[in-house]
């Protein structure tokens, strides 16, 4: 079976050395250095055990991550056949504690730290990478804003290794293709700067300037480094992903998963819970009205994304952008409240001109919503009596609590059940479980974008995509709603269930590659001339397995 061993050899200068043996090395360990009895399928079983043993999710989530090392394929088959399990436990709310511990936790390295202090020898760094031929997709934060938890620094590192294993499951990349990046340019959380573990430079964060500077020769460095490497941006503090995004997007091959994915996934979702309410109510599509919480990086890329809900049913840009009103922390946003960070001036209301509005109770009142969206970070903003103001406006009101980790979810899903008496359509960001009301189960959908990045990027490098477009984005987030099985449609479900991952990657890839193709950004000329047929079997044959 494959297991990773450390085993002796002679170099060629004649000092004894050790290499590793492991799954994707053709050579077995010499025998005595494996028990007598070790087979890939009973190990699997015991893996398993071994987890669900564990009390704390922190404890599960270290254990993991050592099995990753030591055997990944077992590793994957965990987490391919225990999907709704185990992905709490490498992603969402667990990597958030993996996060805000990490320095604490920390066992060995995984990915590369790029520090402030290699600036002019970025290169250096990063060729040091020792599966530099292999790398197609790097996940890269800066720490500046994990999940909904702020500025964790080098402690973000948990989060890049966390979305490639979601690669690694949901769309078959092969693991020696990720490579996990956290940039260090310091941290402005005094608790980190005080922490003596802290592993990353003990300064505040470089300035906007310095940081610019630093990121031109990063994502210079990487392209020369890695020439076939896809760059997924994740949780850069909201003014620094729009910035980074802007300047690179028509350079290199990468997109922002916070802005972009969430985007994707968020207009996914709505598709499916306007169709669940639009029906109840008797009303067109056309009508929905969509009140977001929060107005970040995540808020408004999903807002943006949802314009396109509206011109696909009809609208007109301009009618589609008056269905939505935005929501932070000074309240509405309308244009005569006063100076607006440019990132929110597009959604800014015309045709609102009295006082600051700061009670979302209140704004409810006035915007009259179908839908509320919550990118806030702030736990329990959507209160009983917001979801109850929402259910008497609604027959079906739409409910998305999308802040991460759970803690920091506007709501909990069985409140909205009870508060709503059983009508809220809902999605949050991190997972809860299912609910009984009044002898019927309610089923939470998770709208994060883990169910589409994986297929952007699968799509995206078969296709040897040159950039990662608007519509390439799109066409992901139709292919995810569209993914749905009738048993799935019938139980009021609005993603499709996460153990289909693979199936729904590969649907999404292939829709990713056509666009790719269509919009003249893929390189991939072998996949021009291919049927639809053809080129989602190419996309499932690409996939890597797990061998036991
Ligand atoms: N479900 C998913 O797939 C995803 C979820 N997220 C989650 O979205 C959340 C936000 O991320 P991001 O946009 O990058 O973060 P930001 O910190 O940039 O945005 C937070 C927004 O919430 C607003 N806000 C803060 N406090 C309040 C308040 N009391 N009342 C109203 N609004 C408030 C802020 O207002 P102001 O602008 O005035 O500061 C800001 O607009 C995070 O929890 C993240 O985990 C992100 C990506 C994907
Ligand atoms: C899910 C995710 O990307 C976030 O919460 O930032
Ligand atoms: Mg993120």
């Amino acid at each position: 079976m494959p297991t990773r061993v450390l085993t002796p050899y002679v170099g060629s200068d004649g000092v004894q050395k050790l290499k590793v043996i492991d799954g994707t090395s053709p050579e077995q360990p010499p025998r005595g250095l494996v028990p007598p009895v070790l087979s890939g399928s009973v190990h699997v079983v015991r893996s398993l055990a071994q987890l669900r043993s564990k009390d704390k999710d922190i404890e599960k989530y270290i254990f993991l991550q050592q099995l990753k090392d030591a055997d990944h394929n077992a590793f994957y088959h965990i987490c391919l056949n225990n999907m709704s399990e185990i992905t709490p436990l490498i992603y969402t709310p667990t990597v958030g504690d993996a996060c805000v511990n990490y320095s604490h936790i920390y066992r060995r390295p995984e990915g590369i730290f790029v520090s402030y202090s290699d600036k002019g020898k970025i290169g250096s760094i990063l060729r040091s990478w020792p599966l530099r031929d292999e790398a197609r997709i790097s996940v890269v934060t800066d720490g500046s804003r994990i999940l909904g938890l702020g500025d964790l620094g080098v402690n973000g590192m948990p989060i890049s290794i966390g979305k490639l294993s979601l690669y690694v499951a949901g769309a078959g990349i092969r693991p020696r293709s990720t490579v996990p990046i956290c940039l260090d340019l310091g941290t402005n959380t005094q608790r980190y700067l005080d922490d003596p573990l802290y592993l990353g430079s003990r300064m505040r964060r470089v300035g906007d300037a310095e940081m610019r500077e630093f990121m031109e020769e990063f994502m210079y460095e990487m392209h020369k480094t890695f020439p076939k490497l896809l760059v997924q941006f994740e949780d850069f503090s909201t003014d620094h992903a729009f910035e980074y995004l802007d300047t690179f997007r028509n350079r290199y091959p990468v997109f922002n998963d916070d802005i972009q994915g969430t985007g994707a996934v968020v207009l996914s979702g709505f598709i499916n819970a306007a169709r669940i309410a639009s029906a109840a109510a008797n009303k067109p599509l056309t009508d929905h009205r969509i009140l977001f919480l929060g107005a970040g990086s995540a808020g408004t890329g999903v807002a943006s994304q949802l314009m396109s809900f509206f011109t696909l049913n009809g609208l007109s840009a301009q009618e589609a952008r008056e269905r939505i009103w935005l929501v932070d922390s000074q309240g509405l946003i309308f244009d005569a409240r006063g100076k607006l960070a440019e990132h929110k001036k597009f959604f800014s209301r015309k045709d609102y001109t009295g006082p600051a509005m700061t009670d979302l109770v209140e704004i409810i009142k006035y915007v009259k919503p179908t839908t509320i969206m919550g990118l806030s970070t702030i736990s329990g903003a959507f209160t009983e009596e917001v979801c109850r103001t929402m259910a008497a406006m609604n027959e079906r009101p739409i409910i998305f609590p999308l802040s991460n980790p759970v803690r920091l979810s506007e709501c909990i899903f069985s409140d909205a059940v009870e508060w709503t008496d059983g009508r809220v359509v809902f999605a949050s960001g991190s997972p809860f479980p299912e609910y009984q009301y009044k002898g019927k189960t309610h089923y939470p959908g998770q709208g994060n974008n883990m169910y589409v990045f994986p297929g952007i990027g699968l799509g995206s490098i078969l296709s040897r995509a040159s950039s990662v477009t608007d519509k390439m984005i799109e066409t992901a987030s139709l292919a995810l709603a569209d993914s749905l099985t009738s048993e799935e449609r019938s139980l009021e479900l609005v993603y499709p269930r996460i153990e289909r991952i693979r199936d729904i990657s590969a649907q999404i890839a292939l829709k990713v590659i056509r666009m790719a193709q269509r919009e003249g950004v893929d390189r991939s000329v072998a996949l021009r001339d291919k049927s639809d047929a053809d080129i989602l079997e190419f996309t499932k044959k690409s996939m890597w397995t797990p061998q036991l």
